[in-house]
Formats: C-alpha cells, structure tokens, sequence
C-alpha cells in the first residue's frame, strides 16, 4: 500500500495529483454550464453530485463508461468525498483504473460499498480500492459488503497506519492488520472511531487497532465474529465510548483500565465476565443478556443470533459493575439483568445490608421486558425501591411483543435462593466447537486466543456493606420520596395486561405505545404511584379526618375507615379503549369467584314487581302506598310521568352517547386527572379511584359534572361536542331539581312529618352530580361487573338507565334481582344521607351494574344530597323513647369523604 501522502496540513487537502488533470485543482465553485452537465448525466451512472463545493459523487457502477472517465478530466473541483458502489466486483478493476489514472488524492471521506456475488470469489479489486484509499490519506473511511451471504469469503488487509484516518467503518467484511504491526509506535495517531459492524476478526486485531489508536474515543463491535476476550485496556485516555453488541463468541468483555469511559452498551448471550472500573464517569449504561431471542439482525450481514436455550446466562461479576455509578444518568437492563439486579436487592434487603447499587443521579431507566411475569413486576419495583433514588424522571419499558409471555404457567418456578445461586455458580459456556471461529491466525493470535481461553474469570463479588442512609428497608416499610420526580413513563408494546396495567399507574403522565403505533398516545394521567402498599409513602394519618362507612355499619367495630392511610389520589383510565383492544378482561377487573353475578333471582321469583309510581298521582293515596311500598321493599321504584319530556330525555342521552364515542383525544379534554398535589379529582371523565392495589376495578367509564350549586359548575370540565350537550343537560338538571323536591316532599309526607322537612335540609350550597356512567360489552361479562355493589351516599338519585339493554341490579334480602328498563321511565332512589335523615324507615338500596357481552349500556345518575357542612341526623320528628336514633350524628362531609374511601366510587 502506498505510504500516505507528504503534504501536511488541512489546507493541502485538495492538492493536486502529480499526474492528475490540470483542472482538478481549480476549487472555484462551478458554473451553471457544469451543473447543467452534471445533471444532464445519464441515469445509468447515477451521479449524484450533492452541491459542488466541495462536491460529492457518488459512482454506481456496473455501467462505468467513459462518461465516468470524461466526468473526472473536467475542470471541477477536487472531491473531498467518494462514495463509490459496486453493484457487481467486476466493475472493480475498471474503476480502481480510473482512480489510479487520477493518482492519489486526499478524500475527507472515501466509502465502498459492494456486493459480492455467486462467483465473484476474488476480492482483490476490493482490496485495491482499499489500498488506493488509504493512500489518499482518506480521513474516514468505510468499507461495507452489503451481502450478508458472503459476508466473510475473503479477509481484507488494513493499512500498517495511517496518520489521517480518523474514522474507519467496516461492514460485512473479513479483516486483519497486516503484518507485521507494531501498535507501540501508535500507527494511527488521529484514528478516534472504529466502527465493526457484522465483520470477522481476531481479538488480536481489535486490540492492535485500540493499542496503536492513542485518540481513540468510540469503538462499536456490533455482530463481530472471532471475537472472545474484549479489551480496552490497551486505549488511551480518550475512550468515552464502547459498544459490544451481539458478538457471538465473545465471553468476556473487561473495561477495567478504561477510566474515561461515558458510554458502556453490551448486549449479547453467554457473557462470562463483564467489568467495569469500579470508579468512572459512566453516564450511559446499557445491558442486555439474550436480547438477540427478540430481534433478528435483518439489516446486517450474518445470520440472527440467538441464544440456545432462554433465559439466557447471566454472568456473574457484571453486577459489581452497577455499584458505584454515580455520574450515570441513562440505564438501560434487560428483564434477565433486572432479575439478577433485584434477587441481589431483595437478598441485601433481608440482610438489611446495602442494596447492589443506589444509581444517585439517574434521570432516565430503560427495561427491555423480554418476559413480563407477575415477578417481573416485582423486580421492577424492587429495583425502582432499592436502587433508583427520587431523581428518575423518565421510565421506558419496551414490553414483549409476544402475548404468550403472559401465561402464568411460563412464569419461572426457581425461588430467590436458586435464583441467586445460579448468579453464583454460573459455568462459563463456551461456543460449540464446530461453530467456533475459524481465523487463519497468525502464530501471535493463536498464542494470544490460547492465553485467552485458560484466563480465569472473575468471581468473587467486592459489595460494599456498608449500611445506606436510607437503605437496607425492608419491603414492608413505606418509602419515601419514591418516584416523586418520575415525569414519564413510555412503554411500548403495550396490550393492556394486568401487570402492564400495574406498572401504568407508577406515573403521572404516561404514553403508550402498541405494536405499529409510532407515535403512540398518552392514555392515561395517573396520579400519585399505585403501588403495593407497602411501596407507597404514608401521608401523615392525622391529615385525614376518620370517616365513617355506610350508616348501616354504624355500631360494628369497623365502622372507621379511612385510618391507616391518606386515600392515594386516582387515575383516570379508560376503559372504552381497552375494552376493544382485549378478549379477556385483564384481572383488575376479574372480580373473585364470590363477588360476581351470582344470586340473581329472575323475573319470576321476585316477591313482587319493583312498582311504577307515577309521579303527577303522588297526591292520591293508593299511588302514595305504591311508593311507601316500593321503597320499604325496595329502597327504589321506576317513575312515570315526571315531568321530562320524552324529546328531552332523548336529547341527553343522544348527546351522551356522542360524547362516548368521541376519540380518547377529545374525551380527555374533560378528564378529571389528578393535578399534582391534589387528591382524587372527582369531576371529570375518567374511571375509578384507585385506592389500592388489590383493587377490583369496575367495567365503566363514565363523566362526573357538578349541577349544584349551579354557580360551582365547571364548565371546563363540561363537553364542548356535542355542541348541544351543555344545554341539554341544563335543561335536563332544572327538571330533575324539580323531581328531587318532589320525592322528598312526598317521602316527609309519608313519615308524617313537615312536608318541607327534607326539602329544607337543602340549602343553596347542597351538591347536586351528574354521572354519565358508559358499559363497554365485556368480552366476559360473568367475571366482571359493571359497576361493584354500591348504596348511593346522597339524599336521592334520579337515574335515567339505557332503554335497549339492562343491567341494573337491585339486592334484596341478600339476592339480586334485575330493575328492568322501560322506555322514557326513571329509576328514582333513595340515598345514604336520606336513609340517615328518616332513622331507616326507607332504606338505601343496594345496587349494582352488570355488563354485556354484545352491547354497550348508557346511563345517567343524577345525585342530590345536602351541603357539605350539614349535620346528618335523622329528623328529630322520627324520634321517641320508642325509636331513638339509629344512626350517629355526623356532618355530611365527614360521610362523604368515607364513602369516597370505602367505596371507590
Ligand atoms: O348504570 C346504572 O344503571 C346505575 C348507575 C349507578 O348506580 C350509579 O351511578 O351510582
Ligand atoms: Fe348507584
């Protein structure tokens, strides 16, 4: 190979060739007359010329000619980048001819690509072209076989040095240093990338290249062959950055004197060793065992690698490597990592010794998920607990791709102690023999590979013990400052399984992405962590006022709630989305086997039919005893001729129905997400409160507006479409009001006490709620339920339930029975605070919502109840010697705040 050229210095890079043309030297820009023959260049040689100062030409051949040789005798500037590919090698030698008839030039960058194809076995024109290159004192240079097939059929030589190259990319080829080398003299003094992609080569070489490369700064070993043992010790002091990515054969990666070091990623199977110095800036860490059982390696040469046998082997040092990054800021683990990571934290926690490693200044996790088993869950908060302290900000978890991850049946059986022993005991495991590296080694690589493979690895593991300020917690004690900063949490793949469910909730903002959605779609805004408890930090106790359950509770030793922990603020997911996307419900929704659509009696067993009142007769005595009746039966009754009009209740229930169905986009402009530092936002669109984690959610989505007081409305959380919906729903409220004042008229006619009894306990500050509850169908509609067994915790609900499909359920002496649905009827019923009020004469039923397997189901609860300040008690009226007073005294917030609590509602 030609010695690099004697012209020093940047300035004489376009010098001129001794033989070349007269006019390649001339640097004017060029004139419009030759960009007009540059573009009226035939297809067929695909000139690009990218600009003409300086330009760029990229030569595709098969169809060199002497246009091509024509183009170069011009009086253009000089090239300072090549880009030359070879459809075919026998368009090599006819090219390396023009290019040596130019002589040697600089290029500031010279790249090959070529294909090899059946038959084309000789790479010397390859090789030539190389040489010419590195004779050009080409600055970056790259040479890439674009066919992954012959990717290794003939080995290319490097240059002995180069003192201009600063980049060298190779791709797809077979390479080796020539002989002899001498790195000591640092042959390649301003070499400060080396990028391998899919290319065979020794460890001998690779450790020259690094040895005589004293500016090194990146090196990239990306689906390299050859390879065992990886070593930087040898790099200068510049080493920033080290890839080692799915190298079949390499079983040890150290980079221990690589002190600099910023950037470390390796991924790959049957890792023996890994080391990283226990002290450097490390900001960016990636690793990843097995990763290849995911990904094929479709775009570069070589076949995908794949681990026999999954999950893959883990070494065992490679957790040393976490303990003391404090200067990094990305991670990036591999579900089988994360496992090892979190079995060692769970062990050092029961030993209540320092976690593995606390990552101070982590900003951003990144979890490769290749599984997600229930215990990945767990390794992932026990890795969030232990290791990552409250600066995280952004968490990505890349889900499998795979459903059948998912099986419970699949999830691994070894208990922690097997789980840490294997960490221990790992044998190394050394490639198939057959398959082994084939290298026409020198004698010095054989020695080298020899000493390689008698190397001992290391194994013992240099923890430190010493106790954590705030360490050594054991898992059932509340941690604090847990995730406080997370801002972020992207996954992709998502499919809406329980765990994934799970994990959703660990941040306030959250974007999900599913196979093919590129862009993927904020879903969900959560709000403080919904964890395992013992996970959660406790706010103090004393903050929350002790409430009380339902009034029927009142007495029981339990009837305080609300004690042990401050209600952990909600979420506002939705259903509607999910509910499409699954054929199972996920099993936050599954209800236990107890609770599920059991004791439902049919139409025939009911006692007697749940009456129809109608309420323009309530003046007559026999509709009156209609509804004493139906409410000391039934706490509830349907109710004919109220008062709204027929085309009204179509219009709300149209308009509802518009809303629904809305993209989730537009439904979230009403959300009632949690805005931080504030608990539970009930107005809005959005689903249950999450109040733990065993939490059964209910089947529903549903929009909570507040209609009283009227002045209090928030209209930013009020529907915009349909247009008419604010008008209508105002409309429907004046009616309503109008309804509840007659009920509870009615009601304090039956108790015979004041009329306005009830009526007067409504001051102007009494809420007044609407509820649009939406059912999507269920796929299993006997596992879920659309809304839990409830009493409603106000003074009466006018509920205006979907025509077409039922679902509403009523529980009588411990059964269930169905309310049917009748056209442009209400079901009217009583509430908590009003079976308090009348000391239980008339009873709050229990209700619940079941779902449909084919058909969505609408409904609209409109809630009124007393204000919040008011004192519950029943009317004094109601109370003698012979019935004193069932209920407690309470205010109505206090009760409120309970049922809020207790119910999740
Ligand atoms: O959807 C229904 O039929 C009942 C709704 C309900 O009970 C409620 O929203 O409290
Ligand atoms: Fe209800």
């Amino acid at each position: 190979m030609a010695a690099a050229s004697d012209s020093g210095g940047g300035s004489k890079r376009r010098r001129m060739d001794d033989e070349g043309d007269q006019g390649i030297g001339n640097t004017e820009a060029a004139t419009e007359e030759e960009e007009d023959r540059i573009s009226a260049l035939p297809e067929a040689l695909r000139l690009h010329i990218l600009g003409l100062l300086p330009f760029k030409s990229a030569v595709r051949t098969g169809a060199l000619s002497a246009q091509w040789r024509a183009l170069w005798t011009h009086r253009w500037p000089a090239p300072s980048s090549l880009d030359l590919r070879l459809d075919t090698l026998t368009a090599a030698p006819p090219i390396l001819e023009s290019l040596e008839r130019l002589g040697h030039r600089r290029f500031d960058r010279f790249s090959l690509s070529f294909q090899i194809r059946n038959g084309e076995l000789k790479p010397d024109g390859v090789q030539r072209i190389l040489d010419y290159a590195a004779a050009c004192s080409v600055a970056d240079l790259s040479v890439d076989n674009a066919h992954a097939a012959f990717a290794f059929l003939f080995k290319l030589r490097l240059p002995r040095g180069d003192p201009y190259l600063t980049r060298l990319a190779l791709a797809g080829i077979r390479v080796g240093l020539s002989k002899p080398f001498s790195a000591q003299f640092h042959t390649f003094p301003a070499l400060e990338a080396i990028s391998l992609h899919g290319v065979k080569l020794s460890d001998y070489t690779v450790e020259n290249l690094v040895a005589a490369s004293p500016l090194l700064h990146t090196l990239e070993l990306c689906y390299c062959e050859g390879l065992r043992f990886v070593s930087v010790a040898a790099a200068g002091s510049q080493l920033r950055s080290l890839t080692v990515a799915e190298c079949e054969w390499v079983r040890d990666v150290s980079t221990m004197e690589a002190s600099t070091l910023r950037s470390f990623r390796y991924s790959g199977c049957y890792i023996r060793a890994l080391t990283i110095p226990a002290t450097c800036p490390l900001a960016d860490l990636y690793i990843c065992f097995g990763g290849s059982a995911g990904h094929s390696r479709e775009d570069r040469p070589g076949t995908p690698l794949f681990c026999f046998g999954w999950p893959p082997e883990v070494p065992r040092n490679w957790l040393q490597a976490l303990t003391n990054l404090s200067d990094l800021t990305v991670l990036t683990l591999c579900s089988s990592a994360l496992r090892r990571v979190s079995a060692k934290a769970r062990e050092r926690s029961l030993a209540r010794s320092a976690a593995p490693c606390k990552l101070k200044n982590l900003r951003e996790l990144q979890l490769l998920m290749f599984a997600m088993y229930d215990s990945s869950l767990e390794d992932i908060y026990v890795f969030l607990v232990a290791c990552c302290p409250s600066l995280l900000e952004r968490l990505f978890v890349e889900l499998p791709t795979n459903s059948h991850y998912y099986r419970p049946d699949l999830e691994p059986s070894e208990s922690e102690d097997e789980l840490l022993e294997s960490v221990e005991e790992l044998p190394g495991k050394e490639p198939p023999e057959e398959d082994g590296p084939e290298e026409e080694s020198s004698e010095e690589e054989e020695e080298l590979l020899e000493e390689e493979a008698s190397e001992e690895m290391e194994s013992e593991e240099d923890w430190s013990d010493e106790e954590l300020s705030d360490g050594g917690q054991s898992e059932e004690e509340p941690v604090k400052g847990f995730l406080e900063n997370l801002k972020l949490l992207k996954m992709t793949n998502f499919k809406g399984s329980d765990n994934e469910m799970i994990l959703a909730r660990l941040s306030p903002k959250i974007v999900m992405e599913s196979a093919g959605d590129k862009d993927g779609e904020e879903l969900a805004n959560v709000g403080t962590h919904d964890m395992p408890t013992r996970y959660v930090a406790r706010g103090n106790e004393q903050d929350w006022p002790a409430v009380v359950r339902v009034p029927r509770r009142l007495g029981q030793p339990d009837a305080k709630l609300g004690q042990g922990g401050r209600p952990l603020s909600g979420q506002n997911w939705h259903l509607q989305e999910l509910a499409a996307a699954v054929q199972e419900p996920p099993s936050r929704y599954v209800r236990p086997e107890q609770d599920r659509q059991h004791g439902l009696m049919s139409a025939d067993e009911m006692p007697e039919p749940i009456p129809l009142v109608d309420l323009s007769r309530l003046t007559d005595a026999d509709e009156a005893d209609k509804l004493r009746a139906a409410l000391q039966t039934w706490g509830l009754f349907l109710a004919t001729n109220h008062g709204i009009e027929d085309s009204l209740m179509d219009a709300m229930m149209s308009a509802s129905r518009e809303f629904f169905r809305q993209p989730i986009k537009e439904k979230k402009k009403c959300s009632n997400l949690v805005v931080e530092g504030k608990p539970f936002e009930v107005e809005g669109y959005g689903n249950d409160k999450i109040g733990s984690q065993d939490q059964i959610l209910d089947w529903n989505d549903r929009l909570h507006l507040k209609l009283e007081p009227e002045d209090e409305r928030n209209f930013a959380k009020w529907p915009t479409h349909p247009e008419s919906f604010r008008d209508v729903l105002h409309e429907y409220a004046l009616k309503t009001k109008r309804v509840r004042d007659l009920i509870l008229r009615s009601i304090a006619k039956l108790v015979e006490i004041d009329e306005d009894y009830f009526v007067n306990q409504i001051s102007d500050k009494a809420s007044g709620f609407a509820r649009f509850n939406y059912y999507p169908p269920c796929p299993r509609p006997d596992l879920v339920l659309g809304l839990k067994p409830h009493s409603d915790g106000g003074l009466v609900t006018i509920l205006f339930v979907d025509q077409d499909v039922g679902g509403l359920q009523v529980q009588r002496d411990g059964k269930w029975y169905n309310v049917p649905a009748k056209p442009y009827t209400l079901v009217i019923n009583l509430a908590d605070c009003m079976e308090i009020m009348n000391n239980g004469i008339f009873r709050s039923p229990v209700h619940r919502v079941v779902t449909n397997a084919e058909k969505e189901r609408l409904s609209l609860a409109v809630f009124y109840a007393v204000d919040k300040e008011t004192m519950l008690e029943p009317a004094p009226g109601l109370l003698d010697e012979k019935r004193p007073s069932r209920y407690r005294k309470l205010k109505a917030n206090d009760f409120v705040l309970g049922l809020f609590e207790t119910l999740k509602i």
